[in-house]
């Protein structure tokens, strides 16, 4: 059964250039700033995180620029150690977070949909399908047996959006820019995503779109400065965290 735990997570960004940046003179624990790497400085992207999600559940992450999201993210995906604390994802995870994440510039396109598959442990016998899957959706034509590092960037983000999906996971980690793009692809990607969605046990979003969140979770962490806000149903975290117009702002 699919889970996440995250226990007194911790993750700081060891600044390697704080004597050049003028920071040691600046005490260290003022605002984001830390000193408990080691006795290095860094940034605070995380602190003290804990919190659980059971299968079923549509987790969003809200919170302003900086607040933490994509680190959050990241960490659940294996891509951050904690620096202090602990992560913990019992089942396949799928994760929709930076475009090229696992993409290597130098192979074509067909050949990172077999290496994909191989690293994801795809049967022989599926292989073949999976390649004409993605094949089909990313829709690049010969480019398909150039190397990537020659793609435009709305072709990278085809194949990318293409390997992605392709393989059902039952812990969806995803950042905002997979719901952007241009009107077409959106249009394209709408039933993939969805599927891909439906067939998750655990849902976990970033995004800074209130409506996306409202369909698309049942439930809401606020991060704010590293640290969790507030983390409640959807309606009531959304209530709490959107600006409310100045009194009198609707009559002019
Ligand atoms: N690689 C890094 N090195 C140093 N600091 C970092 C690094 N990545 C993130 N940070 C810092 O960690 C904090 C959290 O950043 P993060 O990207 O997780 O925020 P976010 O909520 O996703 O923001 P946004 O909405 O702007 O994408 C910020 O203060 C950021 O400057």
């Amino acid at each position: 059964m699919a889970r996440i735990d995250v226990q007194t997570l911790s993750i700081a960004f060891p600044l390697r250039h704080a004597d050049t940046l003028g920071l040691r003179q600046r005490p260290p624990t003022e605002g984001r700033l830390t000193s408990s790497l080691h006795g290095s400085l860094g940034v605070r992207a995380l602190h003290d995180i804990s919190f659980t999600v059971q299968a079923g559940e549509r987790l969003g992450l809200i919170g302003s620029n900086g607040a933490g999201k994509t680190t959050l993210l990241r960490a659940l995906a294996g891509v951050y150690e904690p620096t202090d604390g602990r992560v913990r994802v019992t089942g396949k995870i799928g994760a929709l977070l930076d475009q090229t994440l696992g993409m290597n510039m130098e192979l074509t396109g067909r050949e990172n949909i077999r290496l994909r598959a191989m690293i994801a442990g795809v049967p022989a016998r599926q292989r073949t399908e999976m390649e004409q899957d993605v094949e089909a959706f990313a829709d690049l034509g010969t480019f398909m047996d150039l190397p990537v590092q020659t793609y435009s960037s709305g072709m990278v983000v085809r194949l990318a959006f293409g390997l992605a999906t392709a393989i059902q996971p039952h812990v969806l980690l995803m950042d905002e820019w997979f719901m952007a793009g241009d009107a077409t692809f959106r249009h394209r990607a709408r039933n993939r995503l969805e599927n891909l969605v439906r067939g998750a046990d655990i849902l976990v979003l970033s995004s800074h779109m209130a409506d996306i969140m409202a369909t698309w979770c049942t439930r809401l962490i606020w991060l704010e400065e590293g640290r969790i806000r507030m983390d409640g149903p959807t309606q009531q975290v959304l209530h709490a965290y959107l600006p409310r117009p100045a009194p009198g702002a609707e009559h002019g």
